[in-house]
Order: structure tokens, then C-alpha cells, then sequence
């Protein structure tokens, strides 16, 4: 049985003299989950946040931590049990990186060099250049600062971790790298993450579980990825959810069972041959391959001097959205399947992909 970590237990906040930025919030959060709160600007996601670590007091109800109500526990010790990570790093700009991190160390009584040690494994831990570690937050660009926010909150060890639009300042390349990283250190670390985004997409990638808000600080679903795709609750998670929610939703169906054909391939050396299992091999078009046997395009028969740029690749353990994409992008309309290593191991046929896609939708999930 999962346990809870944080519950909001009619938890609710009007501010004064406003209306209600949330509503009375009812809500578990399971132990070392990664938990999102989405949802249109100014719906309670960053007050809901706050009432975990009591940056904000509820004005109703409550939110225990531990089994413990949060607002019988100093706000000092609470904090340091909870990192928190926010848009702007938060960083202080007259220390260094490697002291920003550890400085919080330094403050539970942890002796200077083994402080900065510290602060130099978390700095690896989050993918940042040690080289980086001296010099000034005004001297790292916006990523690696938040790198270094994000390695801040965890020199304390916490065991929860609050983190408000952590990537939002950053452009979109960087931010898929910090979206990565985070997954894999949660991978590793298994801490109970609470994070706030207004963007679906990143609320799909990223949670295990995911509550939506809505405006006046209501919880509209609270499920995890796939439910939110497939099943919105209403007409507001509907549209919250977005363009392309049937597409996306095959992230969560595995094409594993999906045949695989041979194909033929042209080498480098312009000799042709065959790759994959036995079998026909679908006419028409080859697959150029290098060297390694890695994909490089396609070439029509007849026209094996004019190749075309091939499309997506199908990776090992990959989705059916991927297996679909695959086959929409070749211009062969054959999937080209990889292995590990990226070599062509055969062909995917756009029939049976769609076959399996409907059988999914039947509600089937055969090829989960
Ligand atoms: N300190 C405050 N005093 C009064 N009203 C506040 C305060 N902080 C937030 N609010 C109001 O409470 C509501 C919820 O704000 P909150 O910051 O929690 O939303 P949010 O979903 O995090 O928004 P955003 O995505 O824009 O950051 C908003 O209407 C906001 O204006």
C-alpha cells in the first residue's frame, strides 16, 4: 500500500480581503511520488504549495505532513525537512555557487569543507559543470542557475521537495534537459516532489500523479498522466488538457507486440541486401544504412540516386505514439525499428500499427 506523505484535509485560503484563492482542497500525496499541480494562471497552485511548508496558513482545514498537522510544527523546522525550488533560483548573488549550496548545510552545523564537498557532489548530482562551482550566479545562464536552485534544495537530504515553475524561465531546450535530469534523480532519490507548472505537457512528462486546478482554486481531477488524457472529468480538463489528447495518450500503450518485418537495405558501398527477420520483404522502397547499420533515409526503387530523409525511429520499449509517428514520418510509411544502439533491426507495417492503435482504443490495451 503507497503511503501519504502530505494530505490537505479541507484545506482552503482566502486571502484578506479577497475572494478565495482556494477552495477547501482535499488531496493525498503518496511517499516518493512526483506530484503536479497544473492548472491557468492564478487558480491556487502556488498557494496550495505554500500550505505544505506554511509560507501560507490555511484559512480552513489543514495539511498534515508525517501524520503531523503542519501548523504544530515551527515554520523553521518544517522548512528545513522541505527544499524549495522557484523561478528565479532565489540564489544570493554575492556568494558563490558553490557557497550558495552550502550554506544551508553550513546553517545545521555541518563543518565549512565538508559543506563545500557536499556542495560539489549535489552540483554533479544535478548535471552541473564543477568548473561553474566559484564563480557567481550573475555568471551562469538561466539553466544553470536553476541547476544550482535545484541542487540547493536538496543539501539538506529533505525528504520533500517543493518546487514552484522551477523551469518556466528557461528556454525550451534547456528546459527539456532540466525535465530529464529531474526525472532521473528522482529515479535515483525517490523523494516525495511536489511541483507546480502551468504547462500540461510538462504536467504529463513529469508526474506520477497529477491535480488540475481550475479557476477559483477548485481541484477539477486529480489522476494520474494517462486518466487525465483519456478520461478528463469535464469539459475544463478537457480543454485544459488540450489539441492531440487521443495522439498523446498513446504515450502510455507499448507497441512491444507489434510484428516486425525484414527490410530491404542499401549500404553504403551502394550493394543491396535485406535486414530483420524472415518473411516478405514490403517492395518498393530500401533502407540506406551506414556503416553500423544505423538509418540514413530511404531510397524509392528505380531512384536509388535521389534518397529521401527518413522519418522518426522506433526505439526498444517504445510507445505506440512513437510507433505511429514512426510510420506518419517514413516516407515509405514503414516504421524503421532500432535497437539499443540505433541499428536497424527491421520494419514496423503501418497496417497492423493502426490495427493495434484501434484495438487500444477498444479499450482493450492489449499491447500494454
Ligand atoms: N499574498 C496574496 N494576497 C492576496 N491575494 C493573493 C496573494 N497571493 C495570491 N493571491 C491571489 O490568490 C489567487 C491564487 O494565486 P496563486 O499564486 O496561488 O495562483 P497560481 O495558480 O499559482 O498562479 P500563477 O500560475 O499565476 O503563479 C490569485 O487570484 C492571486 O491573485
Amino acid at each position: 500500500m503507497t503511503e501519504t506523505a502530505i494530505r490537505f484535509e479541507g484545506a482552503g485560503k482566502t486571502y484578506p480581503g479577497g475572494t478565495a484563492a482556494v477552495e477547501a482542497l482535499d488531496l493525498e500525496i503518496p511517499r516518493g511520488s512526483l506530484t503536479v499541480f497544473v492548472g491557468p494562471s492564478g487558480c491556487g497552485k502556488t498557494t496550495s504549495l505554500r500550505m505544505i511548508n506554511r509560507m501560507v496558513e490555511p484559512t480552513s482545514g489543514r495539511v498534515v505532513v508525517d501524520g503531523r498537522d503542519v501548523s504544530s510544527v515551527p515554520a523553521h523546522e518544517l522548512r528545513r525537512s522541505m527544499g524549495y525550488v522557484m523561478q528565479q533560483s532565489g540564489l544570493m548573488p554575492h556568494r558563490t555557487v558553490v557557497d550558495n549550496v552550502a550554506t544551508v548545510p553550513r546553517l545545521t552545523g555541518v563543518p565549512k569543507r565538508r559543506a563545500r564537498e557536499r556542495a560539489r557532489e549535489l552540483l554533479a548530482t544535478v548535471g552541473l559543470d564543477v568548473q561553474l562551482a566559484e564563480r557567481y550566479p550573475a555568471q551562469l545562464s538561466g539553466g544553470q542557475q536553476q541547476r544550482v536552485g535545484v541542487a540547493r534544495a536538496l543539501a539538506a537530504d529533505p525528504p520533500v521537495l517543493l518546487m514552484d515553475e522551477p523551469f518556466s524561465a528557461v528556454d525550451p531546450v534547456v528546459r527539456q534537459d532540466l525535465q530529464r535530469e529531474l526525472l532521473d534523480l528522482q529515479q535515483r532519490l525517490h523523494r516525495t516532489i511536489v511541483f507546480v507548472t502551468h504547462d500540461i505537457d510538462e504536467a504529463v512528462l513529469l508526474g506520477n500523479r497529477v491535480a488540475v486546478f481550475a479557476t477559483g482554486g477548485r481541484l477539477a481531477q486529480y489522476a494520474s498522466p494517462e486518466e487525465l488524457l483519456r478520461a478528463p472529468a469535464d469539459d475544463f480538463v478537457a480543454d485544459f488538457v488540450g489539441r492531440d489528447r487521443g495522439f498523446r495518450s498513446l504515450t502510455f500503450d507499448s507497441a512491444r507486440d507489434i510484428p516486425v518485418h525484414p527490410v530491404a537495405v542499401v549500404r553504403p558501398d551502394g550493394s543491396p541486401g535485406v535486414i530483420g527477420p524472415g518473411g516478405d520483404v514490403p517492395g518498393g522502397w530500401s533502407l540506406r544504412v551506414d556503416d553500423d547499420g544505423a538509418p540514413r533515409g530511404w531510397v524509392r526503387t528505380g531512384a536509388e540516386d535521389d534518397p529521401v530523409v527518413g522519418g522518426t525511429l522506433h526505439r526498444p520499449g517504445g510507445s505506440l505514439r512513437s510507433a505511429l509517428d514512426a510510420a506518419l514520418s517514413s516516407p515509405s510509411g514503414l516504421a524503421v525499428v532500432v535497437d539499443e544502439a540505433g541499428r536497424a533491426v527491421g520494419v514496423m507495417d503501418p497496417a497492423e500499427i493502426v490495427a493495434a492503435v484501434e484495438d487500444a482504443r477498444l479499450g482493450g490495451r492489449a499491447h500494454r
